[in-house]
């Protein structure tokens, strides 16, 4: 019997740094610091192209796209997602919907929320209300309350093309 659905999950965290800008979901969120990485470091698309793959079966976006590849330094996070997106499809899946937690003390991610969705929207090919995204303080705890880094969990839907 071959099931029509799939579920994965993905997660991800990179640190604040002085000198980088603060992109999550392909928006450029003015703060004081941005996110460290090889790749844009925009930890909500790679957990996100993370929860993808696993759903596929497909392993996790290292294996896809190595950290010690030069080809992507300073990658753009959306267009490892729609490649990664585009192997899910070759598998024979299409994403239902998606729903992420953003773990940031700081800054206030609500107003930019609505854009990340947009853009998700735009590189999944779903309506952006098939995309959910939520933000979190670690409530001053640990090394997310200390404001050293911001992490993204996002859980997705896969149904049989
Ligand atoms: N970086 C963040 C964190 C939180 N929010 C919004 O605030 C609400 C309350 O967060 P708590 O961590 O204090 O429970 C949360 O539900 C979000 O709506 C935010 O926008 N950006
Ligand atoms: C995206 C990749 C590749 O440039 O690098 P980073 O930006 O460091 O991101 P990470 O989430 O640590 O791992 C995936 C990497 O392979």
């Amino acid at each position: 019997m071959s099931i029509p659905f799939r579920i994965g999950q993905g997660f991800d965290v990179h640190a604040l740094v002085e000198g980088r800008p603060l992109i999550l979901g392909g928006v450029c969120i003015p703060y004081e610091r941005g996110l460290a990485g090889h790749s844009d470091a925009d930890a909500l698309l790679h957990a996100l192209t993370d929860a993808l793959l696993g759903a596929a079966g497909l392993g996790d976006i290292g294996r896809h796209f190595p950290d010690t590849d030069p080809r992507y330094q300073g990658a753009d996070s959306r267009e490892l997602l729609r490649v990664a997106y585009g192997k899910v499809q070759q598998a024979g899946w299409q994403v239902v919907n998606m729903d992420a937690t953003l773990h940031a003390q700081a800054p206030k991610m609500g107003p930019h929320t609505p854009a990340m969705a947009a853009n998700i929207g735009a590189d999944l090919g779903i309506e952006p209300s098939m995309v959910n995204i939520k933000a979190k303080t670690n409530e001053g705890l640990g090394y997310l309350g200390r404001k050293e880094g911001i992490a993204a969990n996002v859980v997705v839907l896969l149904a049989s093309a």
